[in-house]
């Protein structure tokens, strides 16, 4: 049975010896018998690329980067888990955890389930269109423990009543295109804008490129139909997004610092509605 990490000393250890590796963390509040003033634990895997001998805090996993003692987890990314957060995790039990929701939303296949689940899973696989779907996932920002609550919504039209219902105590919108899609880039402003403006007005808007990969053919041309980093940034502040963000989910890149960026304008926001410099949104 691994022991969990219960000790700052653990967790030092832990973080100097990272290094190169990864780690994958989950919490076990019910299942240890834990000191009074602790609220929940986290017993952390550390994924080994090769063999390593480790002391009783870390387990030895094997090179696949699939975890030993939770076979149902899929694998995560290397980066997943940051040092700096699997300390805070260590900490966490004295900390409060704050919850923050987090809408997506963009035109119909644009790639927002495949970003979502590559920054949850790791990965992902092919799928169906998006009806609905909800995730919850525990991050640490600086240093805060913050629940986010993951909203994917479906992008077409015919859900744009289903979708409605998603907006509801949202503290952060994640508006997405694709970069080789004009049409989803100028349904940014034409579409979603006056759909937020209805539906959640006030709500800070985080505008995200999805597929950044595309800028580039197979061999490596440049895609001249593409949307450039300078209309992104030309839209963000056309639409008064707080952030421009870009990712690709196909090479995993700027997807967990998408999620992070955009969870932290969440954090900005009062869990009581109130903002520094916008609104939860809340439907009446
Ligand atoms: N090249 C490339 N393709 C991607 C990327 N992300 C997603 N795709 C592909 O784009 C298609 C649509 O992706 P989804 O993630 O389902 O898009 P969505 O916005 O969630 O679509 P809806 O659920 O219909 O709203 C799929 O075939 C994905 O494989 C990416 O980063 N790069």
């Amino acid at each position: 049975m691994p022991k969990p990490i219960v000790d700052q000393k653990g967790a030092d250890a832990i973080r100097r010896s990272l290094g190169p590796f990864s780690a994958r963390c989950h919490r076990f509040s019910q299942s240890w018998n834990l000191p009074p003033t602790t609220t929940s634990i986290f017993y952390c895997h550390i994924i080994v690329p090769n063999s390593y001998t480790s002391n009783a805090s870390r387990t030895k996993e094997p090179t696949n980067n699939t975890c030993t003692y939770c076979p149902l987890f899929p694998p995560l990314s290397p980066y997943s888990v940051s040092p700096e957060s699997l300390c805070a995790m260590q900490l966490c039990g004295r900390q409060k955890v704050v919850q923050r929701k987090m809408v997506l939303l963009g035109d119909g296949a644009c790639g927002k389930t495949s970003a979502l689940n590559v920054f949850t899973r790791g990965y992902s696989s092919r799928r169906e269109p998006t009806v609905f779907e909800n995730y919850v996932h525990d991050i640490f920002v600086d240093n805060i423990h913050v629940e986010l609550s993951l909203w994917d919504t479906a992008g077409q039209e015919e859900f744009d009543r289903l979708r409605a219902l998603s907006y509801e105590d949202t503290h952060v919108l994640m508006l997405c295109f694709s970069v080789d899609s004009p049409d989803s880039f100028e349904n940014v402003s034409s579409k979603w804008i006056a759909e937020i403006n209805e539906n959640c007005p006030g709500v800070r808007v985080v505008l995200t490129a999805l597929k950044c990969d595309l800028r580039k053919d197979e061999d490596m041309n440049d895609n001249p139909n593409s949307i450039s980093f300078d209309q992104g940034l030309a839209k963000a502040k056309e639409i008064g997004a707080v952030k421009y963000l870009e990712c690709s989910a196909v090479q995993n890149r700027g997807i967990r610092e998408s999620f992070y960026e955009a969870a932290k304008v969440a954090l900005e926001v009062n869990a009581g509605g109130g903002s520094s410099s916008g609104s939860q949104c809340t439907i009446l």
